[in-house]
């Protein structure tokens, strides 16, 4: 659906059958699931903190915002890899919920009540 992305997918597919002394991707494959997950964890933490600095600072802070996001994508991406996933299908699901209004869609399925979840 998206050209770069979909060359990403496909790097990262072919990386699982590379040497891992050779690729940051193969050694994420390598170490596994829990390594990744621990990887997204942090890279989610990280995008928060520099929001936070985004928030109340320049364009340096802006900048670094979008460095921390961009890493925080590409490991979500290497997490759907492992899964045997790819963007696309991500892409696919976005593309079916476009247009449709968030509260539209909670209170068809019952959830309006609650401003928690
Ligand atoms: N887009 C990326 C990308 N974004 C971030 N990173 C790496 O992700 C790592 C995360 O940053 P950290 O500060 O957490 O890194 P770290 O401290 O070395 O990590 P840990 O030791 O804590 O696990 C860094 O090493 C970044 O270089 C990426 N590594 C690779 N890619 C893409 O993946 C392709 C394949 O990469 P290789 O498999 O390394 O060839 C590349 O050509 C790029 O297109």
């Amino acid at each position: 659906m998206n050209e770069l992305l979909q060359q990403l997918d496909a790097t990262l597919a072919a990386r699982r059958a590379a040497d891992p002394a050779d690729s940051y991707v193969a050694s994420l494959h390598h170490k596994g699931l829990n390594k990744i997950l621990e990887k997204v964890g942090e890279e989610a933490t990280e995008v928060i903190l520099a929001a936070k600095d985004a928030a109340a600072g320049g364009d340096g802070e802006r900048d670094a915002l979008v460095g921390e996001v961009a890493d925080l994508w590409f490991h979500c991406m290497v997490m759907l890899s492992h899964l045997d996933l790819d963007s696309d299908a991500v892409l696919e699901c976005l593309r079916q919920r476009f247009g449709l209004s968030g509260l539209a869609e909670k209170a068809a399925r019952g959830g309006a009540q609650s401003d928690n979840g």
